[in-house]
């Protein structure tokens, strides 16, 4: 499982923002992804985890190119997908799929499942031998042949899940972005498509991203996670790894948010809560963008971006200039004035008075 499938390099993805009568003057960019660079092995699950805004969807739509990205490269399987051209480009895509999150709204009502899933084997020439083709794919993601005859709205949400599941699968792929397949499930649904990804990833040697907005979902899949905070990686590690020593202050409050059900460790959790809303990625705070919400913040993170960088021989990567003497204690939180709370401001005089006025205890690396 070492062997690399998708290889993205300082990808970057800005939307114009236009203004005018016409639509016609760009009067600037939103940095959805800016600058992010990252390995997927084959076979393995990637998990994407941030807050929403943070560009993760953008990410998987920029990998398959269902956006345009701006900068950057983009290599799958030996591959340069972004050198391929309208028909080459079309074709390839067969090989990477993307699962939404609500079914409701990518499956058509108006088509039956057969006719959804025949639609993406004819564009690629394959509607000839879908009879059999159609049948498997519906069993192998736990649905009868007989659904192929019914129309979405007469599935349960789980179920709709699993035809989505199968709308990507009936292609052959290798690679499936799963964008929050199961955030809009019942908890007790989730599971079973969770349970559902993971056997055929097993059968079929699947290769997937999966991107959520916490990380209880995606802490059980993954083999890999990166942690994606206003358009940038901050913290990339193999995923037990992430949650034993997670190092970016942002990781460390997504970690916080995350119940642990064993009541002595829970009593022992860290909590950490993040102040403000995330701040507009038309406009990114300079240097460190998670500094105007960073309880360690210092003057330097408003001066230098932090370089997503390898921490030691484990492989986990991360982007803080201090994540050293914060993993030591050697640098503590600031103290807690929630009365200046001022998530927006951008400047370093400002960064001490935005600080999170809701940590309960010292960290304790
Ligand atoms: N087509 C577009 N044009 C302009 N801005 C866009 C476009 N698509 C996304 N954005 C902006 O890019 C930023 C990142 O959006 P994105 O959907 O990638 O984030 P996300 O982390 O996946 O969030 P969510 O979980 O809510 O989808 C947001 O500020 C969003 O408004």
């Amino acid at each position: 499982m070492t062997e690399a499938l998708v290889e993205i390099d300082d990808l970057k993805v800005h939307f114009p923002i236009k203004s005018g009568l016409l639509f016609d003057r760009t009067v600037g960019y939103v940095y959805a992804v800016d600058g992010v660079s990252l390995t997927i092995k084959r076979g393995e699950t990637y998990g994407l985890v941030g807050e929403s805004g943070c560009g993760k969807s953008t990410l998987g739509r920029g990998l398959l190119r269902l956006v345009e990205p701006t900068s950057g490269g983009i290599t799958f399987d030996g591959t340069d997908v972004r050198a391929l051209k309208g028909e080459q480009m079309r074709q390839f895509r067969r090989r990477m799929q993307m699962v939404f999150q609500d079914p409701m709204s990518s499956l058509d009502p108006r088509q039956s499942v057969e006719s959804l899933l025949v639609e993406g084997l004819k564009a690629h020439g394959l509607g000839a031998s879908a009879g059999e083709r159609l049948r498997s794919t519906l069993d192998s993601v736990g649905l009868p042949a007989s659904a192929l005859t019914k129309y979405p709205h007469e599935f349960s949400g789980g179920q709709r899940q699993r035809i989505g599941i199968a709308r990507a699968l009936v292609l052959g792929p290798d690679l499936i972005v799963a964008d929050e397949p199961v955030s809009a499930l019942d908890v007790s649904i989730q599971a079973q498509v969770v349970n559902l990804l993971g056997d055929l990833q097993d059968q079929l040697g699947l290769t997937y991203l999966v991107i959520a907005h916490d990380l209880a979902v995606i802490r059980h899949i993954s083999d890999t996670i990166g942690v994606m905070y206003l358009g940038a990686l901050v913290e990339e590690a193999e995923a037990g790894q992430l949650y034993e020593r997670p190092l970016h202050p942002y990781t460390r409050a997504l970690l916080s948010a995350v119940p642990i059900p064993d009541p002595q460790v829970e009593d022992r959790r860290e909590r950490m809560l993040l102040a403000g809303d995330l701040p507009s990625p038309a406009n990114p705070p300079s240097g460190c963008r998670f500094r105007t919400r960073c309880p360690w913040s210092q003057p330097r993170c408003a001066e230098e971006r932090p370089a997503l960088r390898v921490f030691d021989d484990s492989g986990q990567r991360v982007a803080c200039h201090f994540a050293e003497e914060i993993l030591s204690g050697s640098l503590l939180p600031h103290e807690v004035r929630p009365e200046l709370v001022r998530p927006d401001a951008d400047t370093a005089a400002g960064v001490e008075a935005e600080l999170i006025p809701t940590r309960n205890d010292i960290p304790t690396p």
